[in-house]
């Protein structure tokens, strides 16, 4: 029987990933994706920008939406200090229990709270359940119509505080001009583009990086 993008994903990881060596399964998972077969994840490219930005925000908490096989929720968590959390929704099944085991192989699971649901139910309870105050950083990559409601919905659940990062992944391909508009016109963000390309090909993406002023 024919198996899933993400599960040939999970298997080229277990085939060439180093377990508890978290770079190793970025690498391998970037190497199956150039020269196999195209997944959605963000990429090595977009996750240099990535990469950078986590290291100057330097997060004691941060919410990923959308961890498809967890890629980047292993590139961000790689790079976090030893107390910090990293809550990932995700919506579909079949795409979390991959990364639960692609999390697990590169041995940050202590690190990262994997969320089965919808962004829009989960992310009004993030306070009760995780108790957290609000989020240092936001990672959206989860579907470009959610980007806008949910970060209305962060706000008005007060899970952002002054100076807390939005990363919004796609903003170009395929694009979130709801949401580009909202936070690049409103004043309660400052935002700046990254251009990059789409993971793996030569087509214009890039990420948006947008401070929340409070
Ligand atoms: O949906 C996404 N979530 C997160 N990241 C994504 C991402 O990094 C992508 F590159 C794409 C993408 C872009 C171009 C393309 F041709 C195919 C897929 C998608 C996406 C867009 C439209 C769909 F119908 C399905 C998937 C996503
Ligand atoms: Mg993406």
């Amino acid at each position: 029987t024919q198996t899933t993008r993400p599960q040939r994903i999970l298997a080229a990881v277990q085939k060439n990933a180093t377990r508890g060596d978290p770079r190793s399964v970025v690498k391998a998972i970037d190497q199956f994706c150039r020269h196999k077969e195209w997944a959605m994840n963000v990429g090595d490219e977009k996750g240099c920008i990535l990469d950078s930005v986590v290291t100057e925000v330097n997060p004691a908490t941060v919410l990923e939406l959308g961890t498809y096989c967890g890629y980047s929720t292993v590139r961000i968590a790689s790079l976090l200090p030893s107390h910090a959390k990293l809550i990932t929704l995700e919506f579909d099944p079949g795409n979390a229990a991959i990364a639960r085991q692609v999390i697990a192989w590169a041995g940050l699971a202590d690190k990262i709270q994997l969320v089965e649901g919808a962004s829009g139910d989960w992310i009004p309870k993030l306070k009760e359940k995780f108790g957290i105050e609000t989020f240092d950083l936001v990672f959206l990559d989860h579907w470009k119509d959610r980007y806008l409601p949910d970060t209305k919905l962060m706000e008005e659940c007060g899970l952002l505080r002054k100076g807390s990062i939005l990363l919004a992944d796609n903003v170009i391909c395929p694009g979130t001009p709801d949401y580009l508009e909202y936070i690049r016109n409103s004043p309660r963000y400052k935002s700046q583009y990254f251009k990059s390309h789409l993971e793996y090909t030569k087509a214009e993406d890039g990420l948006e990086k947008s401070v929340f002023l409070g």
